[in-house]
């Protein structure tokens, strides 16, 4: 469980979190949506205490990240690809991952067969792939068997089967009776994962609800999500004169 109450987070004249308050439950997939520039990534960095916050406080299973004894054992992120030291090699990254937190060595070759990079386990990480670099940072995260994931925009340069692997592998974690949210820009896919969504604009609270909910009423989720965001879209690019051929 996630509880965050009246997060805030100011940079300079930015309110880049302002007074947000979600609960993110265990048992399903909850998404984590906005515009560019909404507020997902400092939320998520507010979670696992890796930023301070202005004002509120929020807590993952009943304490504050920087109380919790093995933080990779309780909670497991991903936040961006490539959060490795790139002369490593996949499993020495994990394995010091592992002995921080006490998790028994066995358990990196375990995550490694997960993500499916047992065969390149021994490459240097630094020369992998955006895509091999994302199942590296969802080992590390699986590390611990935490009962909580943060994943931010984990299908970032996934191909096809890993589109789907990862969907896969959240829904079966929610269903094992664990707490996933995840932030994507891909509405389409975040139909197909989440069960929940936590929709936010400008660093305020949207929306706390279901997929279903939410798309009752409009065409697609993406329409209803349109809908819900367009007084809260920052940044947006110009329409540019349709090519025809
Ligand atoms: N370290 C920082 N210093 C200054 N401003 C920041 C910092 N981190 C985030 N911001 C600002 O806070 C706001 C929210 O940024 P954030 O990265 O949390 O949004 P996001 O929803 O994750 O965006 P995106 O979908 O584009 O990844 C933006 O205006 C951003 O410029």
């Amino acid at each position: 469980m996630i509880e965050a109450r009246n997060l805030t987070r100011r940079y300079g004249p930015t309110v880049a979190v302002d007074a947000l308050s979600f609960d993110v439950r265990p048992g399903s997939v909850t998404g984590f949506l906005g515009p560019n520039g909404s507020g997902k990534s400092t939320t998520m960095r507010l979670i696992l205490g890796l930023d301070r916050c202005d004002a509120g406080q929020v807590r993952v299973g009943g304490r504050r990240y920087r109380e919790l004894r093995w933080p990779l054992r309780e909670v497991g992120a991903l936040l961006e690809a490539k959060a490795f030291h790139p002369g490593r090699s996949a499993r020495s990254h994990l394995t010091a991952l592992a002995a921080s937190n006490a998790i028994p060595r066995a358990r990196v070759d375990e995550v490694l067969d997960m993500v499916g990079l047992t065969s390149a386990a021994g490459r240097r990480a630094g020369k992998f792939s955006l895509g091999m670099g994302q199942r590296l940072g969802v080992a590390a995260a699986l590390l611990g068997d935490p009962g909580v994931l943060l994943l931010d925009e984990p299908v970032n340069g996934l191909d096809p089967e890993g589109v789907r692997w990862i969907r896969n592998l959240l829904k079966s974690l929610a269903a094992q009776g664990r707490t996933v949210f995840v932030s994507s820009h891909l509405i389409s896919e975040m139909a197909l994962t989440a069960e929940r969504l936590v929709v936010i604009g400008r660093g305020r609270l949207l929306a706390d609800t279901t997929v279903a909910e939410l798309s009752a009423g409009s065409a697609s989720l993406e329409d209803a999500f349109f809908r819900l965001t367009s007084g809260a879209v920052e940044y947006q690019g110009n329409q540019t004169k349709e090519v025809t051929s």
